[in-house]
């Protein structure tokens, strides 16, 4: 059967619902969470106050930050049994780890099973603290070593890189990766989030939700790219072999990594501030051809730009994963810690007032034919 409908492939462009946490302005390159600009939460706030900005709507006064901070410093445990699980999966990728913890978890905490606002703030504050634990976790485990307990003194990022590398970060390093997880932290309907809002919209619980979403963001599509990129610097080797690697991408009609949005028509906003620290950090570390075969990328890549294409918040980020030494394979679980707060905003708007998203597909198979058994095909 066909009908002369329009179908929006990849639901470009369709509006499904309505958000009060961000808004991206592609045609501008903006991007605002909860009307505060991208770039004075990057350069004046932390990953905590977002979190709270994000999840309960409004910036924190200092009690409020110290309470909710002390909730996300309390949640820094995870149940005996999940090292046991990460140790049979030790092997895998860091994304299927963590998905398959993050799983086993629902089955663990006594409150997993509910539904609803109080449930999911509670559930979501927890897993915040849980995902940076699982990852460093795993890292531990699969190269021998035993997990490093959480420090309740550190702030969230600099807890994450004591426990992922067991030495005290540098206030650089742990900035560094506060303002990654602000820049990560929320991003409106994007592949991951959407997902998770198909899942709760069967009235399922948040831990659902959150495996649903990192399933998601694994790909190169998504959130897999700051991988990828890192692969393609390696590939390129020194800029001078930049354009013709893109020459060649291009010639194919294939993607370059890191480049393109499906909503960003100017460069996404958030780019800006990694480009910033690769470029810093590449000079300070002695090691600044990282951040020059990226630029060389972006200049051969400038043709397509009035066309829209250009870089995406993953273009930089895999290079300062690269210079504080983080495995290639840790680089989307690192987006997934920065994504927490946005996949449980978006949950919590979505179990309000819930609609089961459920659109269409146009039928275009063969017409209605008879059954024919098996002997006679
Ligand atoms: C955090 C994030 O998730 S950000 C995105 C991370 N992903 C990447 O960096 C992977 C590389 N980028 C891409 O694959 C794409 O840009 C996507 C998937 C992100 C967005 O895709 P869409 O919105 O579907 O864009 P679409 O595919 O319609 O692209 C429009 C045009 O730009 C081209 N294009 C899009 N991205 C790229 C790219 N990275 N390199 C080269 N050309 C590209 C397409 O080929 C297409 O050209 P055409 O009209 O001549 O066919
Ligand atoms: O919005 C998107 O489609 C992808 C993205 O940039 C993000 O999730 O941060």
């Amino acid at each position: 059967m066909t009908q002369d409908v329009k179908i929006n492939r990849g639901l470009k462009g369709v509006y499904f619902e309505r958000s009060a946490v961000s808004d991206i302005d592609g045609a501008k390159g903006e991007l605002t969470y909860r009307g505060y600009s991208i770039h004075d939460l990057a350069t004046q706030s932390t990953f905590e106050e977002v979190c709270y900005l994000l999840i309960h709507g409004e910036l924190p006064d200092s009690a409020q930050l110290a309470e909710f901070d002390g909730k996300l410093r309390q949640a820094r445990h995870l149940p005996p049994a999940i090292h046991d699980i990460i140790a049979a999966c030790k092997d895998g990728h860091p994304m299927d780890v963590l998905r398959t913890a993050v799983s086993a978890l629902a089955t663990m905490e006594p409150d997993s099973q509910q539904v609803g606002e109080d449930a999911f703030v509670e559930n979501g504050t927890r897993l915040i603290s849980q995902v940076p634990m699982i990852i460093a976790a795993h890292e531990a485990i699969r190269n021998g070593r035993t997990p490093t307990a959480p420090d309740m003194d550190l702030t969230h990022a600099a807890n994450w890189l004591w426990m992922l590398k067991g030495e005290k970060p540098s206030d650089e390093a742990a900035r560094l990766a506060d303002v990654d997880f602000i820049l990560h932290a929320e991003h409106g309907s994007n592949a991951s989030s959407f997902a998770a809002r198909v899942t709760i919209g069967t009235e399922t619980n948040l831990h659902g939700a959150i495996v649903t979403a990192l399933s998601t963001l694994a790909g190169p599509a998504h959130g897999g790219a700051a991988e990828d990129v890192m692969k393609m610097v390696h590939e390129i080797g020194k800029p001078e072999k930049a354009a013709e690697y893109v020459k060649a991408k291009r010639a194919a009609r294939e993607a370059v990594t890191g480049f393109g949005h499906r909503v960003y028509r100017k460069e996404d906003p958030r780019a800006r501030h990694m480009r910033e620290g690769v470029r810093q950090l590449g000079e300070e570390m002695g090691a600044p051809e990282w951040y020059e075969i990226l630029q060389a990328v972006v200049e051969a890549m400038k043709p397509y730009a009035r066309h829209g294409l250009n870089v995406n918040v993953d273009f930089y980020s895999g290079v300062i994963y690269q210079l504080h030494g983080i495995p290639m394979d840790l680089y989307v679980p690192i987006f997934a810690i920065g994504r927490m707060p946005g996949w449980i905003i978006q949950c919590l708007e979505q179990q309000r007032g819930n609609i089961l998203i459920r659109p269409l597909t146009l039928y275009n198979g063969p017409e209605p034919r008879a059954y024919v058994s098996i002997g006679d095909r």
